[in-house]
């Protein structure tokens, strides 16, 4: 991690270690933004005896909680640093006290000034993952969590984030042949759903909501590991493809039975087993972070494979930031 990164996140962390009581941590943004911030809420609620929230911005904002107070932690996240929901919600939770920290590609942005423990993140190809906004946010929460939950795990597992730039390269050329292969395969679907659980499940949120809705204008769905059975797999059928994130974490039981049932009913399922992933080099208690931020990794690769075979760019948009909405 960059040392201007790391300073900017021990300066939030001192600040959080100084309130005198932090009884409840709101994680605020939009789209992408809120999809990365999940894995925050995931951990606090399964390392720390702190309550934990994610938020669609403007639901923060229209819709605030009641307990947001002085005693609050606040986490907003926006690359851009611009969406109006997510500056509003953290000047909202400024001024009723709560302790802002913020993530943004963009220094000096309207939300880096609305927040009063900004933290910036790197974006681009030849940047390292463990310096863009996952390996940055991962960096924050484990020491965050060294605070408000101690354990010598998390200095392990933040050392473990310096191996992102090796382990993103080798995950990407692992997935390549697959990728292709699939894209190509699949460059013509109209529907492709994805499902996945716990730590991963902002992961697959993300992938329908973003990836493949927004992106790429290929209807989705995310559907959650645990309620593929109470509803959604009964639009399961030999024609209809599926993303599978299969998890090494608590999880991975969840995920199995989804796959044991899909794939006597569906000839398009693709699984992204986790176990796949060479993390030999990672120490035990690193291993299901590490994975999820690598399961970006290879998802974002799998989606510039099929963006690149229909032709359609990543960053087309018909509507957003064409039009007032
Ligand atoms: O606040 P941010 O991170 O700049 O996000 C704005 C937009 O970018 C996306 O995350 C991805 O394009 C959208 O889902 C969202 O509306």
């Amino acid at each position: 991690m960059r040392d201007l990164h790391a300073s900017q996140i021990k300066v939030a962390v001192e600040a959080v270690k100084a309130r005198k009581e932090v009884n409840e941590v709101y994680f605020v943004a939009c789209g992408g933004s809120q999809a990365v911030l999940m894995a925050g809420q995931y951990m606090f609620d399964k390392e720390s005896s702190i309550p934990s929230h994610v938020y669609t911005a403007n639901e923060f904002v229209y819709d605030t909680p009641k307990r947001l107070n002085e005693n609050s932690v606040v986490i907003s996240c926006s690359h851009s640093g611009n969406t109006p929901e997510t500056v509003e919600a953290t000047k909202l939770a400024r001024s009723k006290g709560a302790l802002t920290i913020c993530l943004s590609n963009l220094e000096g942005s309207p939300l880096w000034e609305a927040a009063e423990y900004p933290v910036h993140y790197d974006w681009g190809k030849e940047v390292s993952d463990s310096d863009k906004n996952k390996g940055i946010l991962y960096g924050l929460l484990f020491s965050l969590l060294s605070v408000l939950a101690p354990d010598a795990k998390w200095d392990v597992c933040l050392k473990e984030l310096e191996k992102l730039t090796d382990l993103s390269a080798q995950a990407k050329a692992q997935y390549d042949a697959q990728a292709k292969a699939w894209a190509k395969r699949n460059k013509r679907e109209k529907t492709i759903y994805t499902i996945g659980s716990g730590i991963n499940y902002g992961e697959v949120y993300s992938t329908a909501m973003c990836w493949f809705m927004e992106m790429q204008w290929i209807n989705s769905g995310c559907i959650h590991s645990g309620e593929y059975f109470h509803g959604p797999f009964e639009v399961t059928d030999y024609d209809v493809p599926f993303m599978l994130v299969k998890s090494i974490g608590h999880t991975r039981h969840l995920d199995e039975r989804v796959e044991n049932f899909a794939k006597k009913f569906t000839e398009d399922l693709l699984v992204l087993d986790q176990k796949d992933l060479d993390l030999s080099t990672v120490a035990d208690e690193a291993k299901p972070y590490v994975a999820a931020i690598l399961t970006g990794v290879v998802i974002r690769h799998f989606v510039e494979a099929i963006a690149f075979e229909r032709g359609h760019s990543l960053d087309v948009r018909r509507y957003m930031w064409q039009m007032q909405y």
